[in-house]
């Protein structure tokens, strides 16, 4: 579904990512993790073309982003939706008005925009917020309507920058609970940044642990289910430098 071959990112002299290879499958839920400064947000976005690399390959589907221009680029990048940790809201607009943003800039008709736009706000159990303002909202309510905004184009990945780093634990479980039933009803694949292990093991099937640029390793993981987050980062890394965890290669 998405993979990386050898991609590498510079800003200036420094690299961010360097020769990272990685595949992540149709319909997984998939997590990155790594210290702060690791590159997981930069590799993210090299995912959905918001950075391009200055090598490598990055490949949706069975297509090269790097190899396509304009107008497809565009149409590839309108399947991959993004969430963010500061919900990347427009305040000024109702939380209907932020859902059909997508919609106005896919130009889909605006006859439709009404019905799309209450079902995905149902689906994150927002209908009744609908004339409500970001403002007036909680951090878990803004999250589930920046996730409505994001599934409203019916996306085939929805990649999630550090979703819950702004939460707390109970509203944390609420989001991820979310983006499980969008994995489970619609098949969207999912991959989750974080630095937070007990949420990349609650809900992931495979982890890349990135470090300094690099990818550490890459394991399989039973999710342990939302609701049991419990572990830190750090033990699992310590873990799995001492060979505890099952390995992926
Ligand atoms: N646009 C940019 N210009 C210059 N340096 C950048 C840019 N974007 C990222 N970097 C640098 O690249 C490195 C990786 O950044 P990135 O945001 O991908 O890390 P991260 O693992 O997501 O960290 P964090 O959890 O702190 O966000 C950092 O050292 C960062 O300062």
């Amino acid at each position: 579904m998405i993979t990386l071959h050898n991609v590498s990112k510079r800003f200036g002299s420094f690299e961010a990512i360097e020769s990272v290879s990685l595949s992540i499958k149709s319909g997984e839920i998939y997590g990155i993790i790594g210290a702060s400064g690791a590159g997981k947000s930069t590799l993210l976005r090299l995912m959905n073309f918001i950075e391009k690399p200055d090598a490598g390959d990055v490949i949706i589907g069975d297509e090269t982003l790097n190899h396509m221009r304009g107008k497809r680029i565009r149409q590839v990048r309108q399947s991959v939706a993004m969430i963010f940790q500061g919900y990347n809201l427009v305040g000024n607009k109702t939380v209907y008005d932020n859902v059909a943003v997508p919609l106005e800039l896919a130009k889909v008709p605006k006859h439709d925009h009404e019905e799309r736009v209450l079902e995905s706000l149902r689906f994150v159990g927002l209908e009744t917020l609908k004339d409500q303002y970001p403002g007036q909202l909680s951090g878990g309510q803004k999250q589930r309507v920046a996730i409505a905004r994001a599934i409203v184009n019916q996306p085939t990945v929805l990649l999630c920058d550090e979703p819950t780093s702004s939460l707390d634990p109970n509203t944390t479980a609420e989001v991820l609970e979310v983006l499980q039933r969008i994995n489970r009803a619609f098949g969207v694949t999912i991959v989750i940044v974080s630095h937070e292990m007990d949420v990349i093991k609650s809900v992931c099937e495979r982890v890349t642990v990135m470090a300094g640029g690099r990818v550490y390793d890459t394991v399989e993981i039973e999710p342990t289910g939302v609701g049991k987050m419990e572990q830190s980062a750090e033990g699992f890394v310590e873990r799995l430098k001492s060979g505890g965890e099952h390995h992926d290669t």
